[in-house]
């Protein structure tokens, strides 16, 4: 199985595999912090600053733009709560796993990351 952060989602309606039970139990130990609400992949992101929630909405939204698959954002200070489903199949796909697994790198990536004091 590839790394789900080096596939490209598939999308657009009739392209989009709807997954079962137990694919889905399947995937979920590939995006550990991630928990299933309702039926969505959900995961909240916790930022110190409105700065830094800010710089993460904005550069998920590049990751959306670019699989074309967009989530649930809802923000606040110093939080960040995304939810995946796939509207295209009215459940989840591999596109939610694919996206999650993309913000965790981002995530990841964004901690790592000093800038000198304004
Ligand atoms: C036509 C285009 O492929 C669809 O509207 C895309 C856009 N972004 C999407 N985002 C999500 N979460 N689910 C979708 O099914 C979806 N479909």
């Amino acid at each position: 199985m590839t790394k789900l952060t080096e596939e490209a989602c598939v999308t657009g309606p009739g392209r989009v595999h709807r997954l079962a039970a137990e694919e889905i139990t399947a995937l979920l130990p590939l995006v550990p912090q991630w928990t299933l609400e309702n039926g969505r992949l959900v995961r909240l992101f916790r930022f110190g600053d409105y700065s830094s929630t800010l710089a993460f909405v904005n550069a998920s939204a590049w990751i959306s733009e670019n699989e074309n698959h967009h989530p649930e954002l809802t923000v606040n200070y110093g939080r960040c709560q995304v939810a995946y489903s796939t509207h295209d199949c009215d459940g989840l796909s591999r596109n939610d796993f694919i996206c999650a697994a993309k913000l965790d790198q981002l995530f990841e990536h964004q901690q790592g990351l000093t800038f000198p004091p304004i």
